[in-house]
């Protein structure tokens, strides 16, 4: 191996992209239904539109070649009647534009029927993810979701769209050649039979061979946009350890193996051609020689007319592309396959968090919290909570501390039900959580984020998120409490500024300040706020705890607390280690304990007061 290959090496293992491989996949008639009950709303109008059209085109393409051998040649000119030789070429350039329009209809309505079922069935997958619990999120990268809803979907677009009526098309079509063939002359039609196997051959095997290398090329590709995303997302992090180099290293190994996948493709794809034409070469040998001698015999003697001779000409024509189509409509399937099995593996997954049928909604919450005896874990191996037994009152605020890990973010977790415990209730206002409207206990609760997320789009839309009724006033109101006008007043555009998905444009503490104004906005009867730890200029520290005081009034707040300030107002502080409450009190009780909390405020909190 080189050493440039070695070093390759040696990067591809710094990365990895997890890529759906699995490119086919047995065919399934279970799964094949459930993906054709997706037509099932195109029924009654463009299903059998397109179908009426397909038919009545494939009718006229398989009458022409008679009309033209047996009827042109073997009657007409035979006898000379140039009237009928005349009503026959009218009749064919009839036939022909009833063809083209049945064309032109088919392929109309065959798209629209495949864009109406993607488009259903991507929305259909959609919402249901958003439905599911954090659980589910828990264990999948962004990426891969995304993969699924766009290019696994994608990839059904050709099955939809010309798949299922071509199919169709293509059956009728050999059917009809092969009786007609038969009916014409079986000797010549048994002769000609002989390339069907070399043509099955080509169509299936040839094309999957090609198929898979352009599968490959979309595997490069996907690690490529991966890499990319990535190294574009991280490049600040990448320039301050100064990795550039193993990083152009690292993608021009990618970029290698991508351009070497697209030359395998091509080089495959090229011979494909050459074989059709082969195919048909020999088909047409058959044809002419045994075709020719038949035609010395004459009908009287088991041979055919010229006529007959001529329509097998037009039909062995006609006969490659259904072959092929079919072929390749073979591969699509189980393409289709492995990329309804993943579609499906989304859409039977199961939220965690179920919703009874008789659930409770909350049509107000006071915002009294109880947690009896919960336990809780996130896997199997290690557990988040110890029975954890804590009550909020009704206008409370609270602090969460302990070191990482320790299971704040979890408690916090439990309260808005995106979990349910393994053990013990969370109640809120009495009621198991359980047993209550899921949409319900969330419009009442807020959640501010240490890394507040922006959606792309203004200020003005990105406050309103907290509530998407909310009028112009209502925002800009909500802002001014929290301060957070002033910064939004001097960008250039104001409240209708354009953010982008990160909120690159606005500083940490900009950020913080108008997640306030979408929780403020939300109006909610009980808050859960993440603190930021990072460190902010001392303006903007005054100001987010001034937001801070007013966001909080005559709410229940659960605060996931890093300053000193916060946690030294807060009613009770419950102090966290390894997942259970080591004490609980006052600030000044806690410090007068001179327990955990006592070491934890010397050793952390003085520090981060400092900043
Ligand atoms: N989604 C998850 N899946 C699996 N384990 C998790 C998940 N989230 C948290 N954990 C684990 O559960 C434990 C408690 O985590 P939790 O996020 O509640 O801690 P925390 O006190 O909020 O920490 P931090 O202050 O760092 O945010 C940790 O051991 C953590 O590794």
């Amino acid at each position: 191996m080189s050493k440039s290959k070695k070093e390759k090496s040696r990067h591809l293992k710094r990365f990895s992209y997890t890529v759906d491989t699995a490119i086919e996949k047995p065919f399934n008639w279970k799964q094949m239904w459930r993906l054709l009950i997706y037509l099932k709303p195109y029924s009654k109008t463009y299903l059998p539109a397109a179908v009426i059209a397909m038919m009545v085109s494939t009718a006229v393409r398989l009458i022409v070649p008679i009309l033209i051998g047996k009827v042109a040649i073997d009657v007409a000119i035979k006898n000379e009647d140039v009237t009928m030789l005349t009503y026959l070429v009218i009749g064919i350039g009839i036939l022909y534009l009833v063809s083209y329009a049945g064309n032109v209809y088919r392929i109309k309505w065959v798209n629209i029927l495949g864009q109406n079922v993607i488009f259903d069935l991507r929305q259909h997958l959609f919402s249901h993810v958003q439905r599911l619990s954090h659980r589910f999120f828990d264990n999948r990268s962004a990426g891969s979701i995304l993969v699924r809803i766009m290019n696994d979907i994608n990839s059904l677009q050709e099955l939809f769209t010309n798949g299922i009526i071509n199919l169709l098309m293509d059956i009728v079509t050999l059917i009809g050649i092969i009786v007609i063939l038969f009916a014409l002359s079986p000797k010549l039609a048994l002769a000609i039979m002989i390339v069907l196997p070399l043509m099955f051959y080509i169509s299936t095997k040839l094309r999957r061979n090609i198929r898979r290398s352009w599968q490959d090329v979309r595997i490069q590709q996907s690690r490529l946009n991966s890499h990319l995303n990535e190294g574009i997302q991280g490049m600040r992090i990448t320039q301050s350890f100064s990795q550039e180099k193993e990083n152009a290293e690292f993608f021009n190994g990618i970029n290698e193996d991508n351009y070497q996948s697209w030359r395998q493709a091509t080089k495959k794809s090229a011979l494909f051609r050459p074989f059709v034409e082969m195919s048909n070469a020999i088909g047409t040998v058959i044809l002419i020689s045994y075709g020719a001698y038949l035609i010395l015999l004459g009908p009287d003697n088991g041979g055919i007319e010229l006529g007959t001779f001529v329509s097998f000409a037009f039909f062995l024509g006609m006969f490659w592309e259904p072959i092929s189509r079919l072929g390749q409509m073979y591969n699509q399937l189980l393409m289709a396959m492995a990329a309804s099995e993943r579609i499906f593996e989304y859409l039977d997954e199961q939220p965690n968090v179920e919703e009874k049928d008789d659930a409770h909604e909350f049509k107000e919450m006071a915002g009294h919290i109880e947690f009896d005896k919960v336990e809780f874990s996130y896997d199997e191996d290690r557990v988040a909570l110890h029975e954890i037994s804590v009550e909020i009152k009704q206008g409370q605020t609270i602090a969460l501390v302990g070191h990482t890990g320790s299971g704040k973010s979890t408690i916090a977790n439990l309260i808005s039900r995106f979990y349910d415990p393994s053990k013990g209730t969370v109640k809120i206002d009495g009621y198991d959580l359980r047993d209550v409207k899921l949409n319900s206990i969330r419009q009442k609760i807020s959640v501010v984020l240490q890394d507040t997320f922006i959606f792309s789009g203004t200020i003005l839309e990105n406050i309103r998120f907290g509530r998407p009724n909310a009028t112009d006033q209502e925002v800009i109101d909500a802002a001014r409490v929290v301060g957070a006008d002033d910064f939004i007043q001097r960008l250039a555009e104001g409240y209708n500024t354009e953010v982008e998905e990160r909120g690159n444009v606005l500083s940490a503490g900009e950020r913080q300040l108008m997640s306030f104004a979408r929780a403020l906005l939300a109006d909610p009867s009980i808050l859960i706020l993440d603190e930021a730890t990072a460190s902010i200029d001392t303006e903007t520290e005054v100001k987010i705890q001034k937001a801070l005081g007013k966001l909080l009034k005559g709410r229940t707040a659960i605060i996931i607390a890093h300053r000193l300030s916060t946690i030294r107002e807060a009613d009770n502080i419950f102090v966290l280690e390894n997942g259970k409450v080591l004490e609980n009190g006052s600030h000044s009780e806690l410090m007068a304990q001179r327990g955990e909390y006592f070491g934890l405020v010397r050793s952390q909190f003085q520090m981060l007061d400092a900043i």
